[in-house]
Formats: structure tokens, C-alpha cells, sequence
């Protein structure tokens, strides 16, 4: 059995400041950037509030604070390489969630126990794409899922943190739990390494298919990594019934953020 580990979640701030490939970068984008107006990758989120308005655009970019020319985007530095990802406050999904951290955590810091090289992964209710980009950039053959209004900014991220780099490019696309598995997963020609999955345990009606996803995918020789923020009875209850169906070992906590880790794989007949 592994043994649990407990672990602190980064600063992330601190952590893309420090990102040894892009530091430099960084720092030069700040300071062409420093008023919105000069650089490449400005893009004001497209949520109506500030979508419609030039006047708006035009105070917001002023208002920009100095340290971060976007508004709308986060940084972070995962594998030695900054990741950057477009937000936006309309979704679930299309906000970075402190399991993501914790899962790009961990499989940055324990290469060795979980090698994602050349390894098959699925990652679903991906998101915006965080771990789906630290899979690929540590090697693996990676396809990220969501339900369809995700898609976009999913696909967005994803194209953007790994465009032009040698490493295999990620696909994207649509899955909502139960829905279409067989015709669009088939078991005999889907077979994953990994199926990865952070903070899509929370207060929402699709606990069952979702419970049924996870169990649909995880075929022998399959490990499900599955981060998340512990808040509902409910969320203690699916932990509950995965392991009624699955092996599921407790792999790692985050104590500040009541984040825990687990693995899942088949139970053997
Ligand atoms: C709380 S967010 C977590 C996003 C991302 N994994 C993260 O940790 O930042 C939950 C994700 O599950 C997705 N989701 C919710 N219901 C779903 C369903 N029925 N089928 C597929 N994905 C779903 C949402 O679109 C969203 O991306």
C-alpha cells in the first residue's frame, strides 16, 4: 500500500514567479503589458458585464492592476513550465478548483510512482484544462472531457499551454457522465492508464452517473486518481459507494484545504 502523504497546496503566485523556463518571459510580458493596451495575449473575459461596453473595456483597462495584466487569467507553474489559464465566472468549469491544484501537485512531485510518459489519460469534468496540460506536459497521451459549454475555454487553454511543444497533443472533447459511453468509449478499442478527475464530487444531481462514469472507465490495469475538496455528507457518501464497487486507496491530504487524493482501481474476481 502507498503510504498517505500530507502536503501543503503551493502558493501559486509565488509558484509562477518563480517558474524557471518562464521567468524571464514573464517579467517582459509585465512590462509591455503594464497598460493592457500593447500586448498580444489581452483578451477581456467575454462575459457580458464588460463584453459589450468599449467605454467599459476601455476603465477596466486602466483598472488592471500592474502585477497582472489579466484580469481574466491565472498563472502557474507546474513541471518547470508556466501554465496560463483564461477564467471566467459564468460556469463551474471554467474556474480553476483547489483540487486541480492538489492533483497537478502531485503528479508533478511523484513522477516516479505515477509515470504519466506515453501513458493513456482521461481526464473528466476537466475544466478549464489545469491538470489535463500538467498530464501532457509530464508525457502522456492525453484527452480532456466536459460537458459541451465547456468546451471552448477548455479547448482554449489547452491549445494555448501546449501548442508548439514536443510533447503529445491533447485532444479534447464531450463527455457528460453516462451519457453515449459505449458508443463514444468503447471498451474494446478505449482503454485508458489513467482516468483523472478533481472536484467533481460536490452538491449537484449527477452523483450517480457520475459514480457509474468512473466505474465504466476503469477497466483492469486502469488507476483513477480522483482529487477533491471534501464539503457535503454527500461527497463521504460517493467516496463511500466507489468503494463498495472499486479498490480505493487513500493516496495523499491536503489538511489546510480538506483535499484528499485517492486511487481507484478494479477489484480482482
Ligand atoms: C467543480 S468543477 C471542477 C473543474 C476542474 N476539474 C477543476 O478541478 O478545476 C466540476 C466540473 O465537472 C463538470 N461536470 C459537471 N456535471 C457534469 C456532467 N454531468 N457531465 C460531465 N461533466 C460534468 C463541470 O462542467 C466542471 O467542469
Amino acid at each position: 500500500m502507498i503510504s498517505t502523504q500530507h502536503l501543503p497546496l503551493p502558493n501559486e503566485i509565488q509558484r509562477a514567479m518563480d517558474c524557471p523556463s518562464k521567468e524571464k518571459e514573464h517579467k517582459e510580458q509585465q512590462s509591455e503589458c503594464q497598460d493592457g493596451s500593447n500586448c498580444p495575449d489581452y483578451s477581456p473575459a467575454t462575459t457580458e458585464s464588460n463584453a459589450e461596453s468599449p467605454r467599459i473595456l476601455k476603465i477596466l483597462q486602466k483598472w488592471i492592476p500592474s502585477v497582472s495584466p489579466y484580469f481574466d487569467k491565472e498563472h502557474y507553474c507546474y513541471a518547470d513550465h508556466q501554465i496560463t489559464i483564461q477564467e471566467s465566472l459564468d460556469h463551474f468549469g471554467a474556474i480553476v478548483w483547489p483540487g486541480a491544484l492538489a492533483l497537478s501537485q502531485y503528479l508533478e512531485s511523484n513522477q516516479q510512482e505515477i509515470n504519466l510518459k506515453d501513458k493513456e489519460v482521461l481526464e473528466i469534468g476537466a475544466g478549464t484544462g489545469l491538470v489535463s496540460i500538467v498530464a501532457s506536459i509530464l508525457g502522456a497521451y492525453v484527452t480532456a472531457t466536459d460537458v459541451p459549454e465547456v468546451l471552448e475555454n477548455l479547448k482554449l487553454n489547452i491549445s494555448r499551454n501546449t501548442q508548439n511543444m514536443n510533447i503529445h497533443q491533447p485532444e479534447v472533447r464531450k463527455l457528460v457522465w453516462e451519457e453515449d459511453l459505449n458508443e463514444d468509449f468503447p471498451k474494446s478499442t478505449h482503454h485508458y492508464d489513467f482516468i483523472l478527475a478533481s472536484d467533481v464530487v460536490y452538491h449537484h444531481t449527477s452523483l450517480d452517473p457520475l459514480l457509474t462514469t468512473m466505474v465504466y472507465l476503469c477497466q483492469p490495469g486502469t488507476v483513477l486518481l480522483w482529487a477533491n475538496k471534501f464539503r457535503f455528507s454527500t461527497d463521504f457518501e460517493f467516496l463511500e459507494k466507489l468503494g463498495n464497487i472499486l479498490i480505493v486507496t487513500l493516496l495523499a491530504e491536503f489538511p489546510e484545504s480538506n483535499i484528499k487524493l485517492f486511487k481507484a482501481t478494479v477489484k480482482e474476481n
